[in-house]
């Protein structure tokens, strides 16, 4: 899969000076009935995946297969079956739901678009199953958007998706807009649902927290590509491409005698722009294992290092093993700079290069 947006310039926009690489050759395939997490730094490509595999954003290149069939080829009504099949649930539900339509009108929408309100004896029914599944007093129909709270409203959101019966949910920062107390009443919630009907998930966040909890597998990106992908316990106890071992690094951990004696992995600099990515591996540029010349030059392919564990560096055994070392750089430690947010999210150094160990 790739999707690169034009960047346009000239007076009416008609020139086409370049494009960001938004999502720039990514290969994954979701399995039925499981939570796949995919996480990474803000801009490096995830919402965009996510909307493109429920084609709501045009790839430029590759296929989305769902339930072995290519959504390219579908047109008219096969292709609207298979998008109620594949729903979405996003970040910010006051945005996403439209103030001026009641719950009831919020949760009809769909089902019409889609032929399911046969009748209305059956749609008040459902309706009444809708509200009760996701933890809303039926008294909600007549309400709107406005009088209920962050959590509730990201409640209305997942009914919503779940009122066309979906076989898969794209959930893009699904609990980042709410409050931490909150956040875990609804990942809860997301789970339940999935037990209760059956659902697929992509769950994209930028918490490392929030997708090891709810995730099966986990797929890390970075700069429009996937850099590792694992069971979520195979990856969070052994990280293998230098990327996912700094993010894992950087989430503090409660027991501070362990703190102490974990070792940090710093990144140098900001993430580049997609527009102008690096040669050859697109983080060679931050990671403290780069080795001359392959590094800069060839882009590492996503592959198999461990079984169902796939990474995308020239020297991932090299660097489990201890064959290869992190580089010594001088110690420049920005501790002001060190944004580590106690939700443990994907907030990094600015401009700190050392390994501390
Ligand atoms: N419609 C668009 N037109 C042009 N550029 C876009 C468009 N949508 C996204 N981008 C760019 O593509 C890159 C990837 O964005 P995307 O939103 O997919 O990243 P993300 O990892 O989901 O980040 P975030 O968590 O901040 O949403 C960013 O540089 C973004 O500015």
């Amino acid at each position: 899969m790739k999707v690169h947006f034009p960047i346009r310039r000239g007076v009416v926009l008609d020139k086409t000076v370049g494009y960001v690489y938004a999502v720039d050759g990514v290969d994954l395939a979701v399995r039925q009935g499981e939570t796949y997490g995919l996480v990474g730094e803000s801009g490096c490509g995830k919402s965009t995946l996510g909307r493109a595999m429920l084609k709501l954003t045009e790839p430029t290149a590759g296929r989305v297969v769902f339930d072995g069939v290519d959504l390219s080829k579908l047109k008219g009504e096969p292709l609207r079956t298979m998008r109620r099949r594949m729903q979405m649930v996003f970040q910010d539900p006051m945005s996403s739901l439209d103030p001026r339509q009641s719950v009831e009108s919020l949760l009809v929408e769909g089902m019409r678009a889609h032929g399911l309100d046969k009748d209305k004896a059956s749609t008040a029914a459902r309706l009444r199953e809708l509200l009760s599944a996701v933890g809303l007093p039926s008294t909600s129909l007549r309400r709107y958007p406005h009088e209920f709270s962050g959590g509730q409203r990201q409640r209305i959101g997942i009914a919503r998706a779940l009122s066309v019966q979906p076989d898969l949910i794209v959930a893009d920062e699904p609990v980042s807009a709410l409050d931490v107390s909150v956040q875990a009443q609804v990942i809860n919630l997301l789970e339940d649902l999935q037990a209760e009907f059956g659902l697929t998930y992509l769950v994209i966040a930028h918490d490392l927290a929030v997708v090891r909890h709810i995730s099966d597998r986990v797929g890390v990106m970075y700069l429009g590509g996937l850099v590792e992908e694992a069971s979520s316990d195979q990856l969070y106890a052994t990280p293998l491409h230098p990327y996912t071992k700094a993010l894992m690094s950087a989430v503090p951990v409660p027991d501070p005698e362990v703190e102490d004696l974990r070792e940090r992995i710093l990144l140098a600099g900001d993430l580049p722009s997609p527009a102008n990515p690096p040669s050859g591996c697109r983080f060679h540029t931050r990671c403290p294992w780069r080795q001359e010349t392959l590094c800069d030059t060839e882009r590492p392919e996503l592959r198999e290092v461990l079984p169902g564990h796939r990474v995308a560096c020239h020297y991932a055994e090299d660097i489990r093993d201890g064959r290869i070392r992190a580089h010594e750089v001088k110690a420049q430690l920005v501790q002001d700079d060190w944004d580590v947010s106690p939700d443990s999210s994907l907030a990094g150094p600015a401009s700190v290069t050392e390994t501390l160990g």
